[in-house]
């Protein structure tokens, strides 16, 4: 039911209470004090009639006869009687009367009670009747006031329902003149009936004095709702206007947003494809064949015991920003006499150079095994240089790799759906053996074929992490004189992208290879002076036998000639030493004058054997294959041949900055210093700066102009600043100072 109508029914039986009342009211006239006058009256006239007749005849007893006084007493007796039942029947009809009318009072005065009772009744049905209006008009009043803008037809309805309240209490003002008339007869007739009265006409003040509020919060509802519907009228006319104008602008800026993304999207494929051609352009720049060199920090140890390097470029120390390309070697040799040897490198690295610069060099090259190329980083060094540490350690190269190339597929996740794939295996004695397939036993690791190792699909950058750890751990290891935790095994982790273009489905496949070579120091200084088992002369032996390989393989399939699978090794690697494969060697040394030899005998393996300027320049003049400068270059899959050694792939590209025909390598020939004849160098001190101008310098070699790439330079630069460079001495502790 509406709250009108409820109202409407609560008025109207406010409205029959009141008539019900007011005709009880009005039906309590004292009726019974006319009646009581009337009979009284009657009773006196009819005995004052009846004594008369009794004394007219007493009287007239008296006057006729004569004074007898026996008779008149007689006379008397038979009147007297008479008159005396006359009067006894007065008082008896009085006393009856006044009983009558007392009883019709009583009863009166009951129903009055009654009435008053009944009145009670009403007058709460009208508080109640009353208070519900209240609340209803306020429930109304809100509900008003929160939609203000709904005009409805309560408001006819209160406006009504106010009328008849109007009306009521004129029906109210008549029912109080009544029941003070009513008071009046009930003052005069009985206390009781006045109190009464005057608590009817107290409740009746009161419901007057709440009609008036109802009636007063009726008008200040209605002006108040005729104001606030107005007022909020506006106000959602400004608000809907507000948001109609927000929309618009939104759909603007949206359609302009779609616009610049749609135009960004382009964009970004546009700077996706430079981008990659930026770094293939770079990484070919760069050369394909690539050598760096990183001298180990040595804190602590003394000047004279540490080798000193200088930087050719810079003698004068004029340029803090010249990054080393070239690290001349300054010792004694056997005769005591003054020497120095230049090796020239595309960088080399200084103890205060750290693996994420080192990483910043290379990533270029990694990466290029994202656009399938097949990229091989390997470190070369005596053991305890370094090599673990830059391509194993949580900052190393190849958590960085693995970084870079997860960012990548994240960055290109629109274009492109990469694929990772793991492996991890170690060459020891000959061997190669699974690092990521256990034996089902034990846990031992198992011997596996090229081709065969297993490799592991690659989810989440944490999951290589773990394969790597795992790896590492199963590697050989044994302790030697010089390293005690010496690696004597070579330790390689390849990782294959596959990469699928959305667009076209097209497929890329590259690998990128690490690999730790074992310490490349020679067998002798283990062995023989330390004294050194059967098992770890076997090894060094492997190691030697193993690196001679790699580097005659290095050089022979660079000049054009074929490829030495004599050793495992190489046959594992025979990838990276295939033309279009790309070859970053980092030459690891000591800083140390007690590993000199072994420093020289580095220098000297990674300049000639890899990083010889005849043959970059014989790879780059059999280059056939040009590079795609479309990100979406069709697959180029490598697979494995029946053997395990992958086929032959391209062949290197030619590079405009490759290193000139002239050969102008400022790397010394072999003959003019041999590791052996390296003399104590104690009487060699130098600073750990590059030295002033004029300082120790007979160069055995070379003319050679700068061989680099302009660009390689310009790319240098721009990332060294004021580094250390290598050999300034940054003295770590370091175990070759316990050596
Ligand atoms: N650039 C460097 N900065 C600080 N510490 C280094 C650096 N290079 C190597 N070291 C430390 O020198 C020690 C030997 O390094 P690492 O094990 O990497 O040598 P390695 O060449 O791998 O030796 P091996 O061939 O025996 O495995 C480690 O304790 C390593 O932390």
């Amino acid at each position: 039911m509406s709250d009108e109508n409820r109202i409407t029914q609560e008025l109207a039986s406010l409205r029959a209470s009141m008539n019900l009342l007011k005709d009880e009211v009005s039906s309590t006239k004292p009726k019974y004090l006319d009646e009581l006058r009337d009979l009284l009256s009657l009773l006196i006239r009819e005995n004052v009639d009846g004594v008369n007749h009794y004394l007219n005849s007493l009287t007239e007893a008296v006057r006729k006869t004569p004074y007898n006084a026996r008779e008149l007493e007689s006379q008397l007796d038979s009147v007297l009687p008479h008159v005396e039942r006359s009067f006894r029947s007065l008082a008896e009809d009085i006393v009856s009367s006044f009983s009558n009318a007392n009883s019709g009072h009583n009863r009166a005065r009951n129903e009055l009670e009654k009435e008053t009772e009944l009145l009670k009744v009403s007058n709460f049905e009208l508080s109640l009747a009353l208070a519900n209006v209240r609340t209803m008009m306020e429930v109304k009043t809100e509900q008003q006031v929160k939609t203000p803008t709904i005009p409805d037809a309560s408001l006819t309805q209160l406006v009504q329902a106010d009328l008849k309240l109007k009306e009521q209490e004129a029906e109210i003002q008549k029912l109080k003149a009544e029941l003070a008339r009513a008071d009046l007869v009930k003052e005069s007739t009985d206390d009781q009936v006045k109190a009464l009265s005057n608590e009817a006409n107290g409740r009746l003040k009161i419901q007057e004095e709440e009609i008036r509020k109802l009636k007063a919060a009726l008008e200040l509802a209605e002006s108040q709702k005729a104001s606030d519907v107005a007022h909020d009228i506006e106000n959602w006319r400004n608000t809907i206007a507000g948001l109609e104008e927000a929309v618009r602008a939104q759909e603007e800026i949206i359609s302009t947003q779609e616009a610049r993304i749609s135009r960004q999207d382009a964009d970004s494929l546009l700077l996706i494809t430079r981008y990659r051609d930026m770094v293939e352009e770079l990484a070919t720049a760069k050369g394909n064949i690539r050598v760096m060199c990183r001298v180990r920090p040595a804190q602590g140890i003394p000047e004279e015991e540490l080798i000193h390097f200088s930087n050719p470029d810079n003698l004068d120390n004029s340029s803090s920003m010249v990054p080393w390309s070239k690290l001349r070697v300054s010792y004694l040799d056997d005769s005591k006499r003054q020497e120095s040897r230049d090796f020239d490198f595309q960088r080399a690295f200084g103890t205060g150079e750290s693996n994420e610069d080192i990483f910043s060099e290379i990533k270029d090259f990694a990466q290029s095994s994202a656009l399938g190329n097949s990229c091989t980083i390997m470190a070369y060094g005596a053991t305890g240089t370094g090599k673990s540490y830059t391509f194993l350690s949580s900052d190393g190269l190849v958590h960085s790799f693995i970084g870079l190339i997860f960012n990548l597929a994240s960055q290109e996740s629109g274009q492109y759906a990469y694929e990772f794939q793991m492996t991890a295996v170690e060459v020891y004695l000959n061997k190669i053996y699974d690092l990521i397939q256990t034996s089902s036993g034990g846990g031992q690791k198992v011997e596996t074929k090229i081709g065969a190792e297993t490799s592991v699909q690659l989810t989440t950058q944490q999951e290589a992490f773990e394969v790597i750890k795992t790896a590492i751990n199963r590697r050989e290891a044994a302790s030697t004189r010089q390293n005690q935790t010496s690696s004597r095994s070579h330790f390689i982790i390849s990782v294959t992208i596959v990469r699928r273009s959305i667009a076209d489905g097209k497929v890329t496949k590259g690998t990128t290879s690490f690999v730790d070579l074992a310490g490349s120091e020679s067998v002798g200084k283990n062995s023989l002076q330390s004294g050194s088992s059967t098992l770890q002369m076997e090894q060094g032996n492997d190691i030697n036998k193993s690196l001679l390989d790699l580097g005659q393989s290095i050089r022979s399939v660079a000049t054009g000639g074929k490829f030495y699978p004599g050793h495992n090794l190489t046959r594992y690697l025979r990838t990276s030493l295939t033309q279009g494969s790309r070859l970053l060697v980092i030459a690891t040394v000591s800083p140390l004058v007690s590993n000199q030899n072994n420093s020289l005998a580095t220098l000297r393996w990674s300049t000639e054997a890899v990083g010889s300027t005849s043959a970059r320049q014989a790879l780059s003049s059999r280059s056939s294959r040009t590079v795609s400068s479309t990100p979406s270059k069709p697959a180029s899959v490598t697979s494995r041949g029946s053997d395990g050694t992958p086929p032959h792939s391209g062949s290197f590209p030619v590079s405009s900055s490759s290193r000139t025909p002239s050969g102008s390598s400022r790397v010394p020939s072999s003959a003019s210093v041999t590791p052996s004849k390296m003399p104590d160098s104690s009487s060699t001190r130098h600073s750990t700066r590059p030295p002033p101008p004029g300082a120790t310098q007979s160069s055995s070699t070379h003319s050679g102009s700068g061989t680099l790439s302009s660009s390689a330079h310009a790319e240098g630069r721009s990332q060294r600043s004021h580094r250390e460079r290598p050999g300034a001495g940054s003295r770590d502790s370091h175990k070759d100072s316990k050596q």
